[in-house]
């Protein structure tokens, strides 16, 4: 038996071209907040240098990118082809982490499934656990709401849609921002399952 745990840490990493995946990490945010004894470590990809070995010690690494063209943007992909020396070739240290995705784009289906799974792929390359959302589809009857959690019916991970003509103020819509939450907090609440069950075995 390990030493009792008394906190995770869940990293957020993601790359927003124009705001409206910032909005989506900010909202996941507030989900890991909500566990207690989860602590967030947040990386905006182009703005904050890539804390390689903060990240070496989290429990949970969230990635989170905008769909360009049908698959992660330039800059997160950047990102991922970067981990290859110190993560990968370093012995694969983020091997058995905790790993889910989010994504964001125009259209409602906009090819985000190939970036879930792009975003799979690497966790998978990478040794990590994914998680999945557990959201049942909401949106999808003649009683179900477009204010509805899941309202896009992705369960990859995460899904938003924000109109091409609307700015990060107000796109994309609360309930895109709930399921976030709800990612975020399902997330930490995962990893901290883990992480009691490796120090309880
Ligand atoms: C280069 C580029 C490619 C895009 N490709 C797609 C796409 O494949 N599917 C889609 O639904 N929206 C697409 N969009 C729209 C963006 O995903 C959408 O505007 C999103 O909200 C941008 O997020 P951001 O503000 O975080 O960059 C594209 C936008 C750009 C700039």
């Amino acid at each position: 038996m390990g030493s009792t745990p008394t906190r995770i840490t869940v990293a957020i990493v993601y790359h927003s071209g124009f705001g409206h995946t910032a909005r989506q990490a900010r909202a996941v945010a507030e989900g890991v907040e909500a566990v207690e004894g989860a602590e967030l470590l947040f990386v905006t990809i182009g703005e904050d240098e890539i804390p390689w070995d903060k990240l070496e010690q989290a429990d949970a690494i969230i990635f989170g990118t905008p769909t360009y063209m049908g698959g992660p943007s330039a800059q997160f992909k950047a990102f991922q082809d970067s981990t290859s020396r110190p993560v990968f070739a370093a012995g694969r240290t983020w091997k058995n982490k905790v790993a889910a995705g989010f994504t964001n784009s125009a259209s409602h289906a906009g090819d985000k499934l190939a970036t879930f799974i792009q975003l799979a792929v690497f966790a998978a390359e990478h040794g990590m656990h994914w998680i999945n959302l557990d959201l049942p589809p909401g949106n999808n009857s003649t009683t179900g709401s477009p204010d509805n959690m899941n309202r896009l019916g992705f369960w990859m991970g995460a899904a938003a849609a924000s109109n091409a003509d609307e700015g990060p103020d107000v796109a994309p819509p609360e309930s895109d921002l709930a399921t976030a939450r709800y990612m975020g907090k399902r997330v930490a609440e995962v990893t901290w399952q883990l992480v009691r069950g490796k120090s309880a075995a």
